[in-house]
């Protein structure tokens, strides 16, 4: 009988695969493959949340199954592909300040045969899960806002970016955004601002060549910015519309997940902006309440080419999705097969 035992892939062994082109290249894959008109055939049931409720507040903490079958979806390097995988996530805001501090987001992805079913593999997703999430504010920005600007922009037009919230996506979205366009000049606030001095000191040490400026108030980070993105816990709004640029051509990425998906970003702003998600199928169960209509899913605009104009204000409201984590997954799983192919 063949042996049937999952692999294991640890953080060390996933780490050297999740490089931007193979990750950007997923997400955009899942993205385009959950809108309706998609040829790939796409299952991807409303996740689940079970909440961790305890007397300690810093115990408190969610635990998310994430279940997706992407079918018959492009890649670059097999033409068509099919995954199947679930995604198990926690989210315990306090871990930050345990000693010594653990991330608050902690995932595993399981990956499965969707020939037979048969588990293939167990992933460690905590980078997967940050890079796939950051890669989701990467192709957003690029067809959401660069592409309004025309067919190279996001190669040819310089931006000022402001990061609020300097944790482990505040951080990941800094660096990723500094080496993937044109960022001359990159604002950064915190709640606590060492994490905003740490974060624009590692800028200068990793990427350099842009002003770096550490923020007072997400006020000052945002009001020349022509790119936000916001992510962390808070319950109440980090971005008001007075704090946009005035002349409007603005793109926020809505990344962080408190209680409410939407509570980083003012209902002032949503109302002055054209909304766009990942996914409907979450939006209708985790959006409820969202100040402004949702104008589309972000594959149905790469699909389309029907992009915002040019003064307008948009705002990315990412959820996160499992047929991204699935993508991703994939790939990384076939990037090591191919390794080990070479090596035989
Ligand atoms: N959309 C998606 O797909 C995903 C979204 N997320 C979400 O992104 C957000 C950030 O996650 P991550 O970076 O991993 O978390 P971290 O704990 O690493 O960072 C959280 C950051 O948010 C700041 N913060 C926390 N609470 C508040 C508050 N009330 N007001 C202002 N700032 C606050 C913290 O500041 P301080 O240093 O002062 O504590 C810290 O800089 C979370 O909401 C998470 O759920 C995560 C993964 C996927
Ligand atoms: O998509 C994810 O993964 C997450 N989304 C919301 C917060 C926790 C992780």
């Amino acid at each position: 009988m063949s042996d049937t035992t999952p692999a294991y892939y640890g953080a060390d062994a996933v780490g050297p695969f999740l490089t931007w082109p193979l990750v950007n290249e997923a997400v955009e894959s899942a993205l385009k493959a959950v809108v309706k008109s998609s040829p790939a055939l796409t299952a991807q049931p409303r996740r689940t949340f079970t909440p961790i409720g305890s007397q300690s507040v810093q115990d408190q903490g969610l635990l998310l199954t994430m279940p997706a079958f992407v079918g018959n979806y492009e890649t670059s390097s097999r033409g068509g592909s099919s995954t199947l995988a679930c995604k198990l996530v926690t989210s315990f805001s306090g871990n930050a300040q345990r000693q010594p501090p653990l991330p608050s987001i902690l995932a595993h992805v399981l990956v499965f045969s969707h020939q037979t079913g048969q588990l293939a593999a167990i992933m460690e997703a905590t980078d997967l899960t940050t890079r796939r999430t950051v890669a989701a504010s990467l192709v957003s920005t690029k067809y959401l806002y660069f592409r309004r600007f025309g067919p190279d922009a996001e190669v040819t037009r310089p931006i000022t970016v402001a990061i609020v919230g300097c944790g482990v996506q505040g951080q990941m979205h800094a660096l990723a955004f500094c080496q993937s366009f044109r960022v001359r000049k990159l604002l950064c606030n915190n709640r606590s601002r060492a994490k905003a001095e740490e974060l624009a000191k590692l800028i200068g040490l990793e990427v350099g060549g842009q002003a770096v400026e550490v923020c007072e108030s997400s006020r000052e980070a945002c009001h020349e910015a022509d790119v936000i993105c916001v992510a962390t816990f808070a319950k109440e709004p980090l971005i008001h519309s007075q704090d946009l640029k005035p002349s409007g051509g603005v793109h926020i990425n809505a990344v962080g997940a408190g209680e409410i998906h939407f509570s980083e970003v003012a209902p002032s702003v949503y109302r002055r902006s054209k909304v766009y998600v990942d996914c409907y199928a979450n939006a209708e169960a985790e959006l409820v309440g969202l100040p402004a209509p949702i104008t589309a899913e972000v594959g149905e605009v790469i699909l389309s080419k029907d992009y915002p104009k040019e003064q307008d204000i948009t705002v990315f409201q990412s959820m996160g999705m499992a047929s991204e984590d699935a993508c991703v997954a994939q790939a990384v799983l076939d990037a090591i097969s191919a390794g080990k192919d070479k090596d035989e």
